[in-house]
């Protein structure tokens, strides 16, 4: 797979306007992510528009909630025919093994391959201190991530979204078929934001994400197209 199909960009703008206008910027982006900004904002209808283009669809609405309504959620969003979702880790085994379940069943109905259901481990705007102090979460963030992947994989999920700072362990123990997706991303020229476990697309890329999620660097910059090719050509 070439670095550029390595990226994925979020759409993380509340209009259809906006979303069709970044699309059109970055022709040369084939996996976009729709997430909770745009789809409370907007629904699915950016869905079929991106499909039409053939791009790939990370759909990342981070359900969390007790299993008969995560399972539902599921069956509803696998009928878009994306290529992942996203689940908590945190919403426990009855509901990721639920899920597992739910994406096969609500693909079958629309005769569309299931997407990945893949699991939230540790949000990157969190660190140690949050984790402990607030959370009151007794391990360490690195320890405590693991812990989720590894109930995810042990549920059957397809992977799990990690900070960069925690990939490296997770491929290691998790095995090369276990998708890692990477958000918290940060090229040395851009911004932190509110991103607090960030490491550079080379070094995550290295320690062995399969994706990179990059939205403000390219999004929210004055020339996103610059700025995509500049992140690519710095992991060539
Ligand atoms: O699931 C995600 O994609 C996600 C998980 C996480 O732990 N941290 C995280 O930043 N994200 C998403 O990744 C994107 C990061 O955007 P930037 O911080 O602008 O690069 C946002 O759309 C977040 O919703």
């Amino acid at each position: 797979m070439s670095v550029t199909d390595r990226i994925i960009v979020p759409l993380d703008v509340s209009t259809e306007t906006e979303a069709v206008a970044l699309i059109d910027s970055l022709p040369q982006v084939s996996f976009w992510k729709v997430g909770l900004e745009l789809f409370v904002s907007t629904g699915p209808t950016l869905l079929p528009m991106l499909k039409e283009r053939n791009k790939r669809i990370f759909l990342d609405l981070k359900l969390h909630d007790i299993p008969n309504t995560v399972a539902g959620a599921c069956r509803a969003a696998a009928r878009y025919g994306v290529d992942l979702l996203t689940i908590h880790a945190t919403a426990g085994r009855s509901a990721l093994k639920g899920a597992v379940e739910a994406v096969r069943e609500g693909a079958a109905t629309a005769n569309v391959e299931p997407p990945k259901p893949i699991a939230i481990t540790v949000l990157t705007s969190l660190n140690s201190r949050d984790l402990a102090f607030d959370l009151k979460i007794p391990l360490e963030l690195p320890e405590y991530a693991l812990q989720m992947a590894l109930l995810a994989q042990e549920s059957g999920m397809a992977g799990a979204v990690c900070s960069p700072k925690e990939v490296a362990q997770l491929r290691r123990v998790c095995g090369d078929d276990f998708l890692l997706v990477c958000p918290g991303v940060r090229p040395t020229w851009a911004n932190l934001g509110d991103q607090r476990r960030a490491t550079t697309p080379a070094d995550a890329l290295k320690a062995g994400a399969d994706y990179l999620v990059i939205g403000r660097p390219i999004t929210a910059s004055e020339d996103p197209a610059a700025a995509f090719d500049r992140i690519c050509e710095e992991l060539t």
